[in-house]
């Protein structure tokens, strides 16, 4: 049953759509985590008929999973280190051992993995997702891939019956706890609409932008432009106290301009501190950049400052940072520095 109530804010041109959620869900967002649901939020999840099941319980998806559950969704967990679904078991999700045990016992499938390669062995490998799918259930990848890797598992998906939905989502470890996510979403449209309501528990915004592809393109393209920007904060903050200036000055002072970003003002204090506490996982910002270079080839689209921010977030996983948040890409800097 379709969300009653959600509002369709409007259509814009080629077919992009933008949903907003009903106020109600924006107010349980701020719910805080407990084992003890409330009654309100318990029967959010209920506008989903059926059961859902949630691959990959990594920083993002065990807060998407929790918030789903929080909401009344009958939900299964699965995730490779069994370990990290406890929590949730304990709040009273179901666990399969397999991937292909979550999607044969569920309607719809969310999964959350790391890379292109994950995703491509938890959907197609051994005991994999699609040997659990069939006419009528559904399958939703919501992890950073690109293209060419989202219409592979598609079509894995698709020859089984079952529906695709690519849906990688903006927004970190706290919009995902926060239920704050935008989802960036392509392919099935009547999938698209089925899940609506799951969405929408566990982000603000989605969009719908056609064929699949299209989400992952419009995902790598925002974190493309998300790892220039912090890697050219990061040369500000050491350019500016190498001037002798106090860098927690130049996060004040961007924070009341144009380039104010909530992404400076959030971790500008923190970088300054030489600590970087995880949220986007440094080796996934230059995945991201590895693929959007490949996005950019495909289409003969010089991405030159990009490509530069790519350089930098390697030197980084070369200093092993690979599991610091992507904002100690600065040290990579202060390492170059010095040589
Ligand atoms: N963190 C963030 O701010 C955001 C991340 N993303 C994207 O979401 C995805 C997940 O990110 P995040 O949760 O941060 O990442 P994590 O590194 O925290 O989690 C990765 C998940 O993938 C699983 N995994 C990795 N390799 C394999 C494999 N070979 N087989 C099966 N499972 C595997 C991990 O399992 P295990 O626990 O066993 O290692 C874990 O569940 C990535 O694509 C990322 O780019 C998107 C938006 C924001
Ligand atoms: O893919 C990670 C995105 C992080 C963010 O949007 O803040």
């Amino acid at each position: 049953m379709a969300m009653a109530g959600t509002s369709l804010c409007h259509w814009a041109p080629l077919s992009l759509s933008v949903f907003r959620r009903r106020s109600y869900l924006r107010r349980r967002s701020l719910l805080s985590v407990s084992s003890q649901l409330s009654t309100d939020t318990a029967t959010i999840g209920k506008d989903f008929e059926g059961r859902v099941g949630f691959l990959g319980m990594g920083i993002m998806g065990s807060p998407m999973a929790l918030n789903l559950i929080k909401a009344g969704c009958d939900v299964t967990v699965w995730n490779r280190t069994k370990s990290k679904c406890n929590h949730l078991i304990n709040l009273g999700a179901r666990f399969e051992p397999t991937p292909a045990q979550v999607a044969s016992s569920c309607d719809v499938t969310f999964a959350m993995l790391a890379d292109p390669d994950s995703a491509v062995a938890v959907a197609t490998g051994e005991n994999g997702a699609v040997q659990g799918l069939g006419s009528g259930k559904g399958y939703v990848d919501v992890s950073t891939v690109d293209g060419a890797t989202s219409k592979l598992i598609c079509e894995s998906v698709k020859k089984t019956g079952a529906s695709f939905l690519e849906a990688p989502v903006s927004g970190s470890k706290k919009p995902a706890e926060d239920g704050q996510l935008i989802f960036l979403t392509a392919g099935d449209e009547t999938l698209y609409e089925r899940v609506a309501s799951l969405l929408d528990i566990m982000g603000k915004s989605r969009f719908y932008l056609g064929d699949v592809g299209n989400g992952a393109a419009m995902k790598l393209v925002v974190n493309m432009i998300m790892g220039s920007m912090m890697a050219s904060f990061s040369e500000g903050l050491l350019l500016a106290e190498k001037v002798g200036l106090d860098p927690n000055v130049l996060v004040e002072v961007v924070s009341q301009g144009a380039i104010s970003s909530p992404m400076y003002s959030l971790k500008g204090p923190a970088m300054v501190k030489a600590t970087y506490p995880t949220a986007f996982p440094l080796k996934h910002q230059q995945k991201d950049l590895r693929l959007a270079l490949g996005l950019a080839e495909s289409v003969s689209q010089p991405i030159p400052i990009a490509a530069a921010a790519n350089e930098l977030y390697k030197v980084a996983k070369s200093q092993g940072l690979s599991d610091h948040d992507f904002s100690a890409v600065i040290e990579a800097l202060k390492a170059k520095l010095q040589n």
